[in-house]
């Protein structure tokens, strides 16, 4: 057992993740301590293949990680069976679902898996889950439709509705608004941060929407090749942490307004 602000759900040390096939790994937050507290909201960004849904990934035991430690809760990742890390970690990533012939309501239902008994029978309380999580995202409409019927911004709304019904104290979302218009983005990016302050927990999620996380999350980490920082997003700004994201030739950051500028 480790010493660990109880605070922390999750923090890591000297990181290195990566895929075991390949040569190139990346590590994380060498020194910078990189941690997801209770009731925070937490972005990654960074630019393409830097390795956002790799660090995600490794966070929910989805992947193993290549060095380095991960705790949950001031215990080491790897301690938990499948099924207690269940009731901890909810994890929506970008993969196509196998089970598009579900409705909505039978896929959301699925979130209670860790919590119903073998046959699956839905408790009272497992039905409100359910109810709960399909008001908070808005998909009251669409809970009887099979999702293959679905546009790709509606099941990445039920995915969410799914994770939300698993009830976990840590969500870890891999572009949970990837193909949500402005307004949808915003919606759920913001309900996203109502959970998390309101409820207490703890969620991470990748984005390229950067300048709306910058507006939205309690922190965020910018992954870059040399070096990452981790921080409040008033912090990063001030430490000029996104100026060199993108090339400068191409894009500038304006510390300013909290944005990104095209130079033409
Ligand atoms: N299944 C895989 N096997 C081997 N290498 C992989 C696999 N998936 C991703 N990679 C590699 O790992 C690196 C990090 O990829 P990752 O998907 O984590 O990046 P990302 O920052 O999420 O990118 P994007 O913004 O494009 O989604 C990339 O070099 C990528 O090619």
């Amino acid at each position: 057992m480790n010493t660990i602000d109880p605070h922390i759900a999750i923090s890591t040390k000297d990181l290195t993740i990566g895929y075991q096939n390949k040569k190139e790994r990346i590590s994380i937050a060498k020194d910078v301590i990189f941690s997801l507290q209770q009731g925070e909201l937490t972005a990654i960004v960074g630019i393409n293949g830097i390795g956002k849904s790799t660090l995600l990934r490794t966070i929910g035991r989805v992947q193993p990680k290549l060095a380095g430690e991960i705790l949950l809760d001031g215990n080491e990742l790897e301690s938990y069976d499948p099924l207690a890390l269940a009731s901890k970690i909810s994890v929506v990533l970008t993969e196509p679902i196998a089970s598009k012939n579900l409705t909505v309501l039978e896929l959301i239902s699925l979130g209670r898996q860790p919590y119903t008994n073998w046959i699956g029978t839905l408790t009272n309380l497992d039905k409100e889950k359910i109810v709960k999580a399909i008001n908070m995202v808005q998909i009251e409409d669409l809970q009887h439709k099979k999702c293959y019927e679905l546009s790709d911004g509606q099941l990445q709304k039920v995915m969410i509705a799914r994770a939300l019904a698993q009830d976990t104290n840590i969500m870890l979302l891999d572009e949970p608004t990837s193909h949500l218009d402005l307004y949808h983005k915003v919606h759920i990016l913001k309900l996203l941060r109502e959970i998390a302050h309101e409820t207490k927990k703890t969620i991470l999620f990748t984005t390229h929407e950067i300048e709306i996380a910058i507006q939205l999350c309690d922190k965020m980490l910018i992954m870059e090749k040399e070096r990452s920082s981790f921080g409040e997003p008033c912090e990063l700004i001030a430490n000029k942490s996104f100026e060199n994201l993108f090339p400068s030739d191409t894009i500038t950051f304006d510390s300013q307004s909290g944005s990104f500028k095209v130079k033409k």
